[in-house]
């Protein structure tokens, strides 16, 4: 076994603490062919879909792969930017202000990256940029409020499975969830509060989720609990009464149960209920993606309208808000707290020297 060296074994370099923000990835192009690569990578992963392999292999590249890459392009290229797609610019944004906090505190001693779990930038290539740049401390925050072990928890394989083929492993802090994080619950409410300052109040504001498998919850993943909990936090601040708010769950994939109640058939119902306008929120997107903007904002507000609604609008999610910027950068602080930066290096360098490295 052959692990790979790191270039800071051998340079004298001061330690640094890397701080790596991390989300789900993106195709690199609204087009078939990115789309089957992106989509063969995702969906590949059996934390995504557990279902066993011999099948699923069949069912992914006989079927799904011949199929989605088409439906989803057409989806992405209603979304895509100059600059990219949306959950891209996005994440470069966030991690951009985020590094900039960190300098401003930090100085130097503090490198702060982004990756992406599919597609690029890769982990891994991210890991190998930050170990080499002097990285012995990391601290990982997946923008994942819930924990869901499709997510989260896929993204810490990735990274263990990348410390594998390492030699140095450095200290490491995951950050699983910040669901209910007070900080977190007051910019989402306040974000709302300034939607209803500028368009006042509508008859119910839906809290809408990413859905998965209901046999996911059932196995024991804590997701569909943080989703309730964050919503019932944000309602609570908001002082909403239960049947002013709800919470439901988007963006389901295949043919079997996912957690309900669905958001589209919950928009297709409630004009007939006497709910004519909503204002609708997607905490658990940190920034807006194909889900957020075409899913919510174009097809969901179809079903609705459609079915007698007459006011639909989609609070945007955080993105680089500045104030979700503070608390993602407080959520580091915290993490970076009690770990010093520098430590003696005087010895490992002469070691290094001795040995003619
Ligand atoms: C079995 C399939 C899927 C599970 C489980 C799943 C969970 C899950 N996903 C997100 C966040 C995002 N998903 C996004 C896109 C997306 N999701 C799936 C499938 C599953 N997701 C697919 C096939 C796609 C691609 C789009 C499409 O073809 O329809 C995105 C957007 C990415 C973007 O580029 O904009 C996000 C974000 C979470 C949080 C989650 C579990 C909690
Ligand atoms: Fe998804
Ligand atoms: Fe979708």
């Amino acid at each position: 076994m052959k692990y790979q060296s790191q270039t800071a074994f051998t340079h004298k370099q001061a330690d640094k603490i890397g701080v790596l923000i991390t989300n789900l990835g993106t195709p690199d192009a609204p087009t078939p062919k990115a789309l089957k690569r992106y989509l063969k990578e995702f969906l590949w992963d059996p934390r995504v879909v557990e279902v066993p392999r011999p099948i699923w292999w069949m069912v992914l590249n006989l079927i799904i792969l011949n199929i989605r890459p088409r439906r989803s392009a057409e989806a992405y290229s209603t979304v895509w930017t100059d600059e990219g797609s949306p959950l891209m610019v996005h994440t470069k944004a966030q991690a951009k202000a985020i590094r900039a906090r960190c300098e401003q505190v930090y100085g130097n001693d503090v490198v702060v990256e982004f990756a992406m779990r599919y597609g690029n930038p890769s982990i891994s290539s991210v890991l190998d940029k930050m170990l080499n740049a002097g990285v012995r401390k990391l601290v990982v925050l997946p923008l994942y409020p819930h924990y869901c072990a499709s997510t989260t928890g896929s993204t810490f394989d990735a990274i263990s499975h990348d410390f594998t083929q390492r030699r140095w492993i450095p200290d490491m802090r995951f950050v699983s969830h910040y669901h209910d994080n007070s900080e977190y619950i007051d910019v989402l409410a306040a974000k709302v509060k300034k939607h209803w300052e500028a368009h006042g109040k509508a008859d119910k504001l839906i809290l809408s989720y990413h859905g998965i498998p209901k046999r996911y919850l059932i196995n024991g993943d804590p997701y569909h609990c943080e989703c309730h909990k964050t919503s019932r936090l944000v309602a609570e601040k908001l002082e909403l009464g239960r049947d002013e708010y709800m919470t439901t769950f988007q963006s389901r994939f295949g043919r079997e149960e996912w957690l309900k109640p669905y958001t589209d058939e919950t928009l297709k119902s409630l004009p007939g209920q006497g709910v004519k306008s909503v204002q609708i929120m997607c905490p658990g997107f940190s920034a807006d993606c194909l889900e957020t903007i075409e899913e919510i904002g174009e097809e969901n507000r179809d079903y609705f309208m459609e079915s007698g609604g007459e006011r639909f609008e989609y609070i945007e999610a955080l993105n680089s808000d500045p104030a979700h910027i503070d608390m993602l950068f407080n959520i580091i602080a915290t993490n970076l707290s009690d770990w010093t930066v520098q430590s003696d290096n005087t010895l490992r360098d002469k070691l290094a020297s001795d040995l003619g490295a």
